[in-house]
């Protein structure tokens, strides 16, 4: 496990503690004013009047014979509570207003842009003015003259911090949690969200108490009698030179909060104490009681008949086993010049406790075609063909399901597993946290204590030691190999049918990787879970997958169980990925051999003709000119090849 994250030490903390003293200060005595003050700030005494500071009154008196300490005490109360429901106000309308268009987009978020837009290039005091000015001077007025202009700068900040985080692999995988929009924005956006708003609201109490004060000073804030520091100066002004102390202690008092505002908010904003401002948003709670564990089974894979092909059974709707059957799936991102295809034609299917890898050089769209039927990808992306989940009765059809029937598909019958888990999990909430939202999204949510044991136990599936510990930690306070286990217990909870890994291990070293494949190999022997491995390195998934697709440019190249494409590879590119890696059994002293020229990146050949014949070795002009599909190598395992010149014709048994 890696160190804990940074923490301010106590030299910083006291520093911190020092700077915002005097706001401290004036919140706790504006609080308990009643009590601390000798006087009644509204009381007159004519006769003593202007009287200077003794010990019956320290501050002195005014010229109307007000306790001039009871007054700056009850105006840090007023000054205070008016810049705190102004601050309150904003924040609730700018970060709800600003989240939910940065969530949203489309026509919500140029909404609420443009408003925003609006609001910051008019001046805020002209603004505050004009408000007043129409109805009138007063502490509620005050408020929503303020609260009009200072909602904005937290409504922008908001947008752009959850705009920014719309499209990461942590929402993707909530998504496919089952999680609905509502608690994807209240636990996972709107925490992000309101941390730099607090981190800004720390300045901006400066400057609302500084604003009070001259709309006061100008006869338009809080009305005489009351106390307010901006009235005292101005009832102070014709006194500067034989009473100092009407205006000096108000002015000294403004001052002090501005400064204090403005240093606290730097030093928030430099990130000294950010972690201990995001602990107030932290971690979440109940509801419905918990379901059985899953009954461990035994996994059998029933030989396939091969991409495409249609089993009896489907046709009359009978479950034959297959958890996920996906027919002729394209994917096209619009582009300027001209669409790109970036998936052609691709068909596959798991079955009931099978592991498919989908394998492929980086680019050649294995990820694309994983995640499309589970609309993960882009929201541009044009997606076609079919996808449908499970066979039977509980066969259905992915594509074109609505939002809502999609959490209830994949909350519970599909998790994932994503490549970054340091992007995936929120690292704004523990580890627990997560895996109870995860439980809860499964609707196995109980009281608190009964989804936390549910929790555990999950993170002790997924092979963590400590689980109680485990789920107390945050995400960058486990390593790499422990936060993939974390994701693989998140994905566990709703005892999924088909688990989707993307480059599970590809950020891992290798004996981490060793032990998360036999993590996953364990799972899917235990729960005859069936799973669709991304991967790069067929090598790797040699060692788990039970069938392998090996993806080039868009298209499956070759397909079969993955004992036999990798003893008997008939596609050149599939030699060519098993010659360039070490595999057991390679005699010490062997060459490993690249392949020429770029990576499978090409998009779609859209002509028909081979998209590998650039970089073949065996290529012939038929490779070019002639459409390629998958033609079948071995019936009875279903091992199946694009290649034209089927090079291991000689050594298997052919059929066309
Ligand atoms: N939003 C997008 N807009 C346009 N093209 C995209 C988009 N997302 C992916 N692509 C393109 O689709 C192709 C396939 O991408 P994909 O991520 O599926 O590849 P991959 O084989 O999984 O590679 P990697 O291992 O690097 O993730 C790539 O050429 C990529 O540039």
């Amino acid at each position: 496990m890696s160190g804990g994250g940074r923490r301010p030490g106590g030299g910083a903390r006291l520093r911190t503690a020092l700077i915002a003293l005097p706001l401290v200060v004036f919140a706790v005595v504006g609080l308990l004013a009643p009590l601390l003050a000798p006087a009644d700030p509204t009381v007159n005494d004519l006769e003593g009047g202007l009287l200077p500071p003794s010990s019956e009154h320290l501050l002195g008196t005014d010229q109307l014979g007000r306790d001039q300490l009871s007054r700056l005490l009850y105006g840090a109360q007023i000054s205070l509570s008016v810049a705190a429901s102004v601050l309150a106000v904003s924040l609730v309308v700018g970060v709800l207003a600003g989240t939910a268009a940065g969530y949203l987009g489309g026509w919500v978020d140029r909404l609420v842009s443009r408003a925003i837009d609006m609001v910051v290039s008019l001046p805020g005091m002209l603004m505050a003015l004009a408000v007043i000015g129409a109805r009138g001077p007063g502490v509620e007025n005050l408020v929503l003259a303020l609260s009009l202009w200072s909602w904005a700068p937290y409504a922008r900040i908001a947008r752009s911090r959850v705009a920014g985080m719309r499209g990461s692999p942590h929402l993707d995988a909530l998504r496919l949690l089952g999680a609905g929009r509502g608690r994807i924005i209240g636990r996972h956006l709107l925490p992000p969200a309101l941390a730099p708003c607090l981190v800004y609201a720390s300045t901006d109490i400066g400057v609302l108490v500084l604003s009070v004060a001259t709309l006061s000073f100008l006869g338009l804030g809080v009305p005489p009698p009351h106390a307010e520091w901006g009235q005292m100066l101005i009832e102070g002004r014709p006194f500067l030179d034989s009473a100092w102390w009407l205006a000096f202690p108000p002015g000294i008092a403004i001052t002090a909060v501005v400064f204090a505002s403005n240093l606290l908010g730097e030093r928030l904003a430099a990130g000294e104490e950010r972690p201990a401002v995001l602990r107030l948003f932290l971690p979440g709670r109940t509801r419905p009681a918990p379901g059985p564990a899953r009954a461990a089974g035994t996994a059998k894979v029933p030989a396939r008949p091969g991409p495409g092909a249609s089993s009896g059974a489907e046709e009359q709707g009978e479950d034959d086993g297959t958890v996920l059957r996906v027919r002729d799936l394209s994917v096209t991102y619009p582009a300027d010049a001209r669409p790109r295809r970036v998936v052609s034609g691709m068909s596959y299917e798991v079955r009931r406790g099978e592991i498919l890898a989908l394998v492929g050089e980086t680019g050649s769209g294995k990820t694309t075609a994983a995640l499309a039927p589970f609309s993960l990808l882009d929201p541009t992306a044009l997606v076609a063909g079919s996808a449908v989940l499970g066979s039977g009765a509980s066969a259905r059809e992915l594509t074109g399901l609505s939002p809502a029937e999609r959490r209830r598909i994949y909350g519970r019958r599909v998790g994932v597993v994503f490549q970054d888990s340091g992007a995936v999990l929120n690292p704004l909430r523990t580890v627990g946290a997560l895996v109870d939202e995860a439980v809860r999204n499964a609707g196995r949510g109980g009281r608190r204590l009964a989804t936390r044991r549910a929790s555990e136990e999950l993170l002790e599936l997924a092979g963590l030691p400590k689980p109680a510990f485990v789920a107390r930690q945050f995400p960058h306070q486990l390593s790499g190999g422990m936060r993939q286990r974390a994701q693989i217990a998140m994905a566990l909870a709703g005892e999924p049918e088909l688990l989707i890994a993307d480059e599970p291990t590809s950020a891992l070293d290798v004996t981490v990787q060793a032990r998360l494949l036999s993590l996953l190999a364990r799972l899917r022997d235990e729960l005859s879970m069936s799973m669709l491995i991304v991967s790069h390195d067929l090598a790797l998934v040699t060692r788990l997958a039970d069938s392998v697709a090996v993806v080039y440019a868009g298209r499956i190249v070759e397909y079969g169980p993955i004992a036999t494409v990798t003893s008997h590879p008939d596609h050149p590119y599939t030699r060519g990925l098993l010659d360039a890696v070490p595999r057991p059994g390679t005699p010490p002293g062997t060459r490993f051999r690249t392949m020429p020229s770029q990576s499978g990146q090409a998009l779609v050949n859209d002509t028909g003709g081979c998209g590998f014949a650039p970089r073949c070795p065996l290529v012939v002009t038929d490779c070019t000119d002639r459409p390629t599909e998958l033609r079948t190598l071995l019936p009875s395992v279903g091992h199946h090849s694009a290649c034209l010149r089927q090079p291991s014709r000689s050594a298997t048994e052919t059929k066309e």
